[in-house]
């Protein structure tokens, strides 16, 4: 039984869903007066109170974030030995209860998986890796906004040991091979699972057999070839790409998020619901380095701390560390737009071979990476890889009288100048990102203009209107600056 109220905060209502950890509870946020969701996170085997401690200190130090494609994290609130974790609620089913009433027409699942990847990509962006992608982490609403959610949280990703030892709760049908086999989950295997998710939303059914024990689901994985998808249609060549055995040959995720929404716009007769606001986003304005129109998020920070550990393969993680990483992706989120795609790149479809995810045993891990949406068209967004970083020592922005026109001379040599763009930022701003993610981010915008009042001697409120795809948006944010020289540099918002 749940208590009445969480934290004397949250009215708890009625239960909405039930996981591998407990029960997910629909609560009344007695002071924002919101509804909101609570999911209640207990200890892992091996966890200990110190390491709830730490997560709850890496929950506290981080600001709030808002992506559209992300479930976001209100709280985290300790009690006893385990955490409460207030979260976004999101009227709708799990994409798993959408499959399990029938298979999805591909152009619907490509809009469901480009929402997804974007949230994904923005993740990546910030070095963290979601570990766990899968239908039942996908949360849906009615007008097929999809969110995806137990960001770091899984169970699956604690430590290789406790995969290997079966410990997993859950599927494992949707790990990569090189997560069957124990190593440590990369952006790489967010991609594959993500694949054998779309794979499951159009087929009905996981790539690879589920099995009564999970063992014997993980060695399939490791030995066999995904079964020959018959329904995926326009989705095949992205599946292919997504499915490669070889993690190296496999998009990356703003390449999928890319041609998913290609696919989209193109496929899907129900229309592009995806893009619907969500009330409570803001809008990231693109004065960060990693700039993400429906995000918003105090000033940033530094690098998510799940992100050493993301990249070396073989370390421990346990549940309370992987919260953190939940938590802090949902801090630093990151990338939206630029994953997002508003280039005309050649349609994802046809980027493939012909055949579908498994109809090719012959299939050869390459290690040279496969053509990405960005590298079919001579008309797309630069993609982050692609792009060169400007010089390192940048010539010196141009001088101004004060930080409301250095801010205001930065929009106006934006979109169509981003190297003097990005030389207007600090480095400690350039370092949170790469200049390709700025560029991209920019490459997607058709126009930006800004208004400025002066707030203090270092920073300016700014009213930022930018049009993407003929829609303008507009909000107002506080940028920050400090001298450099005759001018300034802008060092967050
Ligand atoms: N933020 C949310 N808003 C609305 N419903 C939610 C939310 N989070 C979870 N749910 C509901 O609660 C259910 C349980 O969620 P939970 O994250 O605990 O488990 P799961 O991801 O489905 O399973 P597992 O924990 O085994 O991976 C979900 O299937 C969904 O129906």
């Amino acid at each position: 039984m749940p208590p009445e109220s969480i934290a004397g905060r949250y009215r708890v209502e009625r239960e909405v869903g039930r996981g591998g950890m407990g029960s997910v509870w629909l609560c009344h946020d007695e002071l924002l007066g919101r509804t909101v969701a609570a999911k209640q996170v207990g200890l892992m085997p091996g966890e200990t109170t110190p390491d709830l401690a730490r997560a709850m200190r890496e929950a506290r130090s981080s600001a709030p974030l808002n992506h559209r494609n992300v479930v976001s994290v209100y709280d985290a609130i300790e009690e006893g030995d385990h955490i409460w974790l207030v979260m976004e609620y999101v009227p709708g089913r799990t994409l798993a209860e959408i499959i399990a009433s029938g298979p999805l027409e591909p152009g619907r699942a490509a809009g469901i998986g480009a929402q997804v990847a974007d949230g994904l990509a923005a993740a990546h962006a910030r070095g963290t890796v979601h570990r766990d992608v899968k239908p039942g982490n996908i949360l849906v609403t009615d007008d097929d906004v999809a969110k995806i959610s137990d960001f770091g949280i899984s169970r699956t990703t604690g430590d290789a040991a406790l995969t290997q030892s079966g410990l997993v709760s859950g599927t494992p049908a949707y790990f990569s091979p090189q997560v069957a086999r124990g190593l440590e989950p990369t952006p790489a295997d967010d991609v594959w699972a993500l694949g054998a998710t779309l794979y499951a939303a159009v087929e009905g059914r996981p790539p690879f057999p589920e099995k009564s024990n999970n063992l014997a689901t993980l060695s399939t994985i490791i030995s066999d070839e995904p079964r020959p998808a018959r329904d995926a249609g326009v989705l095949d060549g992205p599946l292919q790409r997504m499915l490669d055995r070889d993690p190296d040959a496999r998009w990356s995720m703003t390449e999928v998020a890319r041609a998913l929404h290609r696919i989209h716009r193109d496929h899907d007769d129900r229309g592009t619901r995806e893009s619907v606001p969500v009330a409570a986003a803001t809008t990231r304005l693109p004065v960060d380095p990693t700039p993400t129109p429906q995000e918003a998020y105090a000033a940033p920070v530094a690098a998510p701390v799940a992100s050493g550990s993301d990249d070396s393969r073989g370390g421990r993680r346990g549940l309370f560390a992987a919260l953190a990483a939940l938590l802090l992706v949902a801090v630093l989120g990151g990338g939206y737009l630029l994953l997002s795609g508003g280039d005309d790149s050649t349609d994802g479809t046809t980027a493939g071979a012909s055949t579908s995810p498994g109809k090719d045993p012959s299939r050869k891990a390459s290690k040279k990476p496969s053509p990405s949406p960005s590298e079919e068209s001579s008309s797309s967004a630069p993609t982050e890889e692609a792009t060169p970083t400007p010089s390192p020592t940048p010539e010196q922005p141009p001088a101004a009288s004060s930080p409301a026109d250095f801010v205001e001379g930065y929009y106006a040599v934006l979109p169509a100048d981003t190297e003097s763009g990005w030389a207007m930022l600090s480095p400690s701003y350039q370092s949170q990102t790469s200049y390709g993610s700025y560029s991209g981010f920019w490459s997607t915008i058709d126009a930006v203009s800004v208004e400025t009042a002066p707030a203090g001697a270092d920073a300016v409120d700014a009213t930022i209107t930018y049009t993407k795809d003929g829609k303008p948006q507009t909000e107002t944010r506080r940028i920050t600056v400090e001298r450099s020289g005759d001018s300034y540099l802008i060092t967050g918002d």
